[in-house]
């Protein structure tokens, strides 16, 4: 107790039972001693405000070190208190779909052309079994669905037999340097980041290989005269089901009656990392006599580790494993029950953890909102200790390390320009996260299939990582319903997560001392989540302005919580949420009188109600692909979308921020994807 120069009345505070009545929040004044109060010279309100206004400049870090040194006494309310109970997490039994990412089998067996099998890839590695088995059967001729978990190398799959039988072409439109050798292969790219007439002039001059997504490439089809399918060889529907999570449905529908009326003899390729009914769905009227790969390995000789010939008629499920997902066999998933109130600590800690105190780490972390991601992002950046400027002097060693943010979302326009000049030719060819060794969901993503596209961020092509999802405890029986789609969680305990700082003495509440005998106890634990909440807080009271972004970021995650599809909505109910608490994880005291719960409820939007499109207006959906995270962020530009965006219910679901220990241009990779 006196490490932290704190009351009596601080004690009792953590120590009061759950069963407590709720406690009115104190003011500073009850718990922070006079004497302190008067020696860090800020004299605070009733109200918790302080007088003396922020001042960005007294600190890189937002709340200075030594402000946190000359504050020992948190004034955080019951932070432990008044909690829901955390269930057991449930631990149903499941077996989880394996599949075999590599084969043994070399390339050099393919009759592929000398410069494809130069290739660096082909010298590292066997070859991963999507490869060995999709390349001789495109390369035969036919159209193939290909099921393969995220991460496993299914775009070379298509790529290679493409490029294959395109340098085979003796026309030869123009001299292209980005896939030298062959020159006269030249790729184009349509996704709305660029004025259309630049991609029209694009079209006009011809381009081997189109890549696009699909709200586009249906715009061009409408609106460019020069763009002709007749001489189309292959249509590669990549990433089917999240063209189809995301609401596109209409638009490929669209595309594949365009290509129809001008090409009817093609190769058609549909790629997917789960296979659900709306991908077999959109596979029965994209393909022809399709050829079925799947690398499931054998679970009790039921399944075909080969690739299989679909027979007339039978629907095109590769292995039968439909809404089964598999997930790369590196992948170690992990969820956490944490109430409200201690999100947003449990968060920092995590990442503390993680990126702090272990080397070489890096971390995804994904919200449910673009504005949850700028939150977030801004306050840590401001707040966490080594989350920006130098490190401070006299801290330990293992506690300098500097955290890297970034954020990354689909409502960025000038962070994208900045973010694009610093990592030009890597951003605009697209991102790819190499490395990344946590994925974290701070917010559940609202479909199965999200998951496994959020997780499969790491452990991609045979390496090692791992996944947290963080749940509130009225949320557990999400793990359930994960777990019927084969997927498999372990727990992580909310005292695991936050015993990390205590070995964060930036947390400690008074001046840092070296060493230390005592062994951290649950007490001091709860102290230090305390003094970190308060940190939090601090921040964010210091201005009005602050105090409303925070509000607003509350208010878009209650939007986002109100989007959940039915099937879901008896784990995630908006009324279910207790504001009070929810408002603590966003650094706020007291719970916003002014959100608007009923209205979110009347204009929810549910991305994954299958026929979405029409129930909902077109430019809203689109206003919700574009905050998406397959989104470049550029089409924001367009000004009507924007002023849709405003008003449109939630901002999204799916966005990202990127936190790592590592210096931020490690971060990307080239890499393109479609849609
Ligand atoms: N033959 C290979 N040898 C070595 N690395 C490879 C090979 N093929 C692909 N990779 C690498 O593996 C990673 C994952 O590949 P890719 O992006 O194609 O996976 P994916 O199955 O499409 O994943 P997702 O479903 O998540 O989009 C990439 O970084 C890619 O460069």
């Amino acid at each position: 107790g006196h490490e932290l120069g704190c009351t009596e009345a601080t004690r009792r505070k953590y120590g009061a039972s759950s069963e407590a009545p709720p406690a009115k929040r104190r003011t500073t004044a009850a718990l922070l001693p006079a004497k302190k109060a008067a020696a860090d010279g800020t004299q605070r309100t009733s109200k918790g405000k302080a007088q003396k206004p922020f001042s960005p400049n007294n600190s890189a870090v937002g709340v200075s070190d030594k402000d946190r040194e000359q504050k020992p006494c948190v004034r955080t309310s019951s932070l432990f208190k008044n909690n829901p109970e955390i269930p057991a997490l449930p631990r149903p039994v499941v077996q989880q779909v394996r599949e075999q990412v590599f084969t043994s089998d070399a390339f050099h067996e393919l009759d592929l052309h000398p410069h494809l099998v130069s290739t660096p890839v082909f010298s590292l590695l066997g070859g991963p079994s999507v490869q060995k088995q999709s390349i001789p059967a495109l390369l035969e001729g036919r159209d193939a669905l290909v099921r393969s978990q995220t991460g496993s190398g299914k775009t070379l799959a298509y790529c290679i037999p493409v490029v294959q039988s395109l340098q085979a072409m003796k026309s030869k439109i123009q001299v292209s340097s980005w896939l030298v050798p062959f020159t006269w292969i030249v790729p184009g790219v349509l996704m709305g980041g660029e004025k259309k007439k630049s991609e029209k002039a694009r079209l006009r001059k011809g381009i081997n290989i189109l890549i696009s997504t699909p709200g586009r490439l249906v715009d061009h089809i409408k609106s460019t005269k020069n763009l002709h399918f007749s001489r189309i060889r292959w249509l590669v529907l990549d990433e089917a089901d999240r063209i189809l999570d995301l609401g596109f449905e209409k638009d490929v529908t669209v595309i594949l009656n365009a290509v129809n009326a001008e090409c009817r003899r093609r190769q058609n390729v549909l790629l997917s990392a789960t296979l659900t009914e709306g991908v077999t769905r959109l596979a029965d009227i994209s393909l022809l006599d399709p050829v079925r790969i799947s690398v499931l390995e054998e679970q009790g000789g039921q399944s075909d580790p080969e690739r299989s010939v679909a027979p007339e008629g039978a629907p095109a499920v590769p292995g039968g494993e439909l809404d089964s997902f598999a997930v790369p066999g590196g992948l170690d998933q992990h969820a956490t029950l944490v109430p409200s109130k201690l999100r947003l600590v449990s968060l920092a800690a995590f990442i503390l953890q993680k990126c702090k105190f272990e080397k070489d780490q890096k971390m995804i972390v994904f919200f449910s909102s673009c504005e949850l991601v700028e939150f977030h992002y801004h306050l840590f950046l401001q707040t966490l200790p080594g989350g920006s400027g130098a490190p401070a002097a006299g801290r330990p060693p293992s506690a300098s390390a500097r955290l890297k943010f970034l954020r990354l979302h689909g409502d960025m326009e000038q962070e994208v320009t900045i973010f694009f000049s610093v990592l030009k030719d890597v951003a605009a060819r697209g991102l790819d996260l190499p490395q990344v060794t946590w994925i974290v969901q701070y917010n559940a993503p609202s479909s199965p299939a999200e998951y496994i596209h959020r997780i499969g961020r790491t452990a991609r092509i045979g390496c090692r990582g791992s996944s947290l999802l963080i749940l509130a405890p009225s949320e557990a029986g999400y793990v359930n319903s994960l777990a019927s789609h084969k997927i498999n969680v372990s727990e992580i305990k909310l005292e695991d997560i936050l015993s990390v700082l205590t070995r964060d003495d930036c947390f400690e509440g008074s001046r840092w001392r070296p060493q230390k005998s005592r062994a951290a106890g649950p007490p001091e634990i709860r102290q230090r989540a305390t003094v970190l909440q308060t940190l939090f807080e601090d921040y964010v009271h210091s201005s009005e302005k602050r105090v409303s972004w925070a509000k607003k970021a509350l208010q878009s995650f209650i939007r986002a919580y109100a989007t959940y599809p039915r099937e879901l909505k008896h784990i995630f109910h908006v009324r279910a949420l207790h504001l009070g608490h929810v408002a603590k994880s966003f650094g706020l005291r007291d719970a916003p009188q002014n959100l608007s719960v009923p209205a979110v409820k009347r204009r929810k939007v549910n991305m994954n109600r299958p026929g979405l499109h029409k129930k909902t207006p077109s430019k809203r959906r689109l206003a919700e692909i574009l905050r998406s995270e397959y989104s470049s962020g550029m089409e924001a530009r367009v000004a009507k979308v924007k002023k849709q965006n405003k008003h449109a219910a939630p901002s999204s679901r799916p966005c990202s921020a990127v936190c790592s220990g590592r210096p931020a241009s490690a971060v990307g990779k080239k890499k393109k994807r479609s849609p």
